[in-house]
């Protein structure tokens, strides 16, 4: 009889602790790690991660620790769910604990700031592993509604599709339905650039603006995001997908998203250090914004939703003044 696969979850914020149950009803023995004793302490003792997914009972095959070397001692899959932009510091400290087979995971949508690095990127940087050893998990998957078991789908990518197989594998259970992908490329860019249009609709929503304007952003940020993810060397149709305009609508639809709620916030009238001050978990657009718009910059592609996102959300320039500026763009046809 085969062994259960072994998966190590870094982070224990609301994607790690809800895709480590996931993995766990899949049949993997699970080992959270914690970067506060406290929290595992609490998931072992009370099987609830209060703080990110209260009044969920955690299955009996997940355990949590504070040390990564336990985390990852004969992990199959080392699986990543830190704010993108930790990733990089906290993985020079994981490195040295990392198997020579252990497949990593990125569940990670965001890009790195100044270097524009996809995570997938950072990974094989700072670990030194190929890329047939690093996949991506994303999707329509707010954290939530996977806890609670509700059906979703999504995509696994990996350039090696018999790990992705493996992966799909080690997470298939009656309530989350995987599909493998190898376009690892366009599996980041739709997860990235979805929280950036996310904030644009949150901020429209908060705005009062109407569904119109939500349906007409959602559909000119997927054009922007297949646009670069063209120039990137991705498949477009990934972006038909549930990387692309599955985890869109998604977000775009749904209050328990972070990033629409902080563009939510700031359209009403906040200002962004009231809506700082009110998001206590990671909204990854806020900071990728810059970064997805340099990227399009080093591509020469132009992201209006992006650039708009990025002048109210770190220019301080008020949500009205950026709608009157989008809207007087020049005029073009709808595909070029
Ligand atoms: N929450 C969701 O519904 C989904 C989130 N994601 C992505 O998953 C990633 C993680 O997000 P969440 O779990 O939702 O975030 P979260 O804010 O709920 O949790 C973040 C976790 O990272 C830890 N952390 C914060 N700073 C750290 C540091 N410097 N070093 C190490 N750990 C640190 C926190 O303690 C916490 O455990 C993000 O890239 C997000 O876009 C993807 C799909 C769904
Ligand atoms: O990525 C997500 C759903 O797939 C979660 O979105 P938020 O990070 O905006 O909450």
């Amino acid at each position: 009889m085969t062994r259960p696969a072994k998966a190590a979850v870094l982070g224990t914020g609301s994607w790690g602790t809800a895709f480590g149950m996931v993995l766990a009803d899949a049949g993997c023995e699970v080992t959270l790690w914690a970067r506060r004793a406290r929290i595992a302490d609490e998931v072992n003792r009370t099987r609830v991660n209060h703080e990110y997914l209260p009044g969920i009972e955690l299955p009996a095959r997940v355990r949590a620790t504070a040390e990564a070397a336990e985390a990852f001692d004969g992990a199959d899959f080392a699986v990543l769910a830190v704010p993108s932009q930790t990733l990089r510091a906290n993985l020079a400290d994981w490195t040295p604990h990392l198997g020579p087979r252990t497949v990593l995971v990125s569940l990670m949508k965001g890009v790195e700031l100044g270097t524009t690095k996809r995570m997938s990127e950072v990974i094989g940087d700072v670990t030194g592993v190929g890329r047939e050893r690093i996949a991506v998990v994303t999707g329509p998957n707010l954290a939530k509604e996977i806890a609670e078991r509700r059906p979703a789908a999504a995509v696994v990518a990996c350039a090696d599709e018999d790990v992705a197989t493996r992966l799909q594998a080690a997470c298939h259970t009656s309530y989350f339905r995987p599909y493998t992908n190898t376009d690892v490329i366009g599996c980041e860019l739709g997860g990235a650039v979805k929280n950036v249009i996310g904030l644009a609709v949150g901020i429209a929503d908060g705005m009062g603006l109407g569904d119109n304007t939500k349906g007409s952003l959602i559909t000119r940020g997927l054009a922007e995001t297949t646009r670069l993810g063209l120039a990137m060397g991705a498949d477009p149709l990934t972006f038909a997908g549930l990387a692309g305009l599955g985890d869109l609508v998604a977000t775009c639809s749904s209050p328990l998203s972070r990033n629409h709620t902080f563009g939510t916030n700031l359209g009403r009238g906040m200002t962004l250090e009231q809506t700082v001050a009110a998001t206590r978990q990671t909204a990854e657009g806020v900071k990728s914004c810059r970064s997805v718009l340099d990227l399009a910059g080093r591509h020469g592609v132009d992201m209006p939703i992006t650039e708009t996102v990025v002048g109210i959300v770190h220019e301080g320039k008020p949500p009205m003044v950026a709608l009157k500026e989008l809207m007087s763009r020049s005029a073009k046809p709808e595909r070029r």
